[in-house]
């Protein structure tokens, strides 16, 4: 019988999978500098919530999108409009929350950039 912590290895293997994407290696290049800038400007614990929830969902949806396109992959090789429409579909997903990510950390950030340069 699979006990949790095999499946825990199983998720950690497709996790190593994703950073094999350059997409999730530059997702995640960002989220360090956002972590960084977050310690640089002592963030209060709500924003720190905002940024490490949506560092949590772009990454995530990251990792959904390059699993739908190995899906779409390993289903059919040849050009069909309805495979391209599931990999625009996912893409799209992470574009919707990657955009939102970047509203938020200007939210978040915003005053804290003001108040050095001012
Ligand atoms: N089998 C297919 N049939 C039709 N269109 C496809 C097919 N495969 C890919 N496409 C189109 O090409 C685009 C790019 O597909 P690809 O598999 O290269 O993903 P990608 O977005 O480049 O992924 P990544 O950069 O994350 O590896 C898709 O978003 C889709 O519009």
């Amino acid at each position: 019988m699979k006990t949790f912590l095999q499946s825990v290895r199983y998720a950690l293997q497709g996790l190593q999978a994703a950073f094999g994407g350059r997409n999730f290696r530059i997702q995640l290049g960002m989220a360090l500098l956002v972590l960084a800038a977050g310690s640089y400007f002592s963030i209060t614990r709500l924003e720190w919530c905002v940024v490490l929830f949506n560092i949590a969902l772009v990454l995530s949806l990251e990792v959904v999108n390059s699993s739908l396109e190995n899906l779409v992959d390993l289903v059919t090789r040849e050009r069909h409009p309805l495979a391209g429409k599931v990999k625009d579909l996912a893409a799209g997903a992470v574009v919707v929350a990657s955009g939102m990510a970047i509203v938020m950390g200007v939210i978040v950030f915003w005053p804290y950039v003001e108040a050095v340069v001012n």
